[in-house]
């Protein structure tokens, strides 16, 4: 279980700020997400989690600094689920998840019984089995964003950083693998941040919701601290409806001018 700290931390771009001051406490074994318009910085903010880009500011996982890590042992520390991966050129499914195994596998060895097993059992869970021979740069979107979340998984680091990590997949399979991230996490304690667009489902999923604009954070708390109305129409430019689901979710229904949520369907 390792918890994750973010101090006034600051990420520079072509000399534009585009992360600012941010401060954030992630409790090992907890979820939570980063919303925000796009351009708002939450990818910029995972870079710098993951060590992938410099910042000014501290980001701690159980109080080490990551920028004093080697890159092995940020491996074996956070895994990333990236907002656009690249599909390396020849290399199979099997292959790609098996490189989440790398931070394990000794120099100029090769991948254990052990590794093996742990890549077929993720591949069954991800339902990637009958495609494990298939190479991934012939895999639809939905099946490629499955074999990189495999991938992150295999590395069995204690934090996850997903970034969209649902926006390719259909309905059920987005529930399907935000219900297995929150398992892991209620089971292994997995600690994890992601950047979710998705409103409703980010309420649904995070303990704690982050929304940041213009790089800063804008407001945090629980789903219905950060999810209203006003918030979304002042950092979204949105026109939204926010209900109540009868299990006490959050419900973020868009609204066309001159509509009311009843007009089309809903609960008013
Ligand atoms: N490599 C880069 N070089 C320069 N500017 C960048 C780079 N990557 C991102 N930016 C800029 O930094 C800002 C934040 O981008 P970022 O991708 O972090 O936002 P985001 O909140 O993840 O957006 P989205 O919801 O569109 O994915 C944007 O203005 C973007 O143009």
């Amino acid at each position: 279980m390792t918890a994750l700290t973010a101090q006034d931390v600051g990420v520079t771009l072509l000399e534009r700020q585009v992360v600012d001051g941010v401060s954030l406490s992630v409790p090992a074994g907890t979820w939570l997400t980063l919303v925000g318009p796009n351009g708002a910085g939450k990818s910029t903010l995972l870079r710098a989690v993951s060590g992938a880009v410099a910042h000014s500011g501290t980001i701690a996982f159980d109080g080490v600094e990551v920028a004093r890590l080697r890159s092995r042992e940020r491996a074996r520390l956070v895994a990333v689920v990236p907002q656009d991966p690249t599909r390396p050129e020849g290399m199979t499914v099997l292959d790609y998840v098996l490189l989440g195994r790398t931070p394990y596998i000794p120099y100029l060895g090769t991948e254990s019984a052990e590794d093996l097993a742990m890549a077929g059992e993720l591949l069954d869970t991800l339902e990637l089995r009958s495609l494990s021979h298939r190479l991934v740069t012939e895999l639809s979107g939905g099946e490629f964003q499955r074999s990189v979340l495999a991938r992150a998984l295999s590395q069995q680091a204690p934090v996850l950083l997903l970034d969209e990590p649902t926006s390719s997949l259909d309905l059920g399979h987005a529930q399907q693998v935000l219900e297995l991230v929150d398992e892991l996490r209620a089971s292994r304690g997995l600690t994890v941040v992601s950047a979710l667009h998705d409103l409703t489902t980010a309420g649904q999923f995070a303990d704690h919701l982050v929304l940041l604009a213009d790089g800063r954070v804008v407001a945090q708390g629980s789903a219905q601290e950060v999810l209203t109305e006003e918030l979304i129409s002042a950092h979204y430019g949105a026109r939204v409806r926010v209900l109540t689901d009868p299990q006490g979710g959050v419900v973020v229904v868009p609204l066309r001018p001159g509509r009311s949520v009843r007009e089309i369907g809903g609960v008013a």
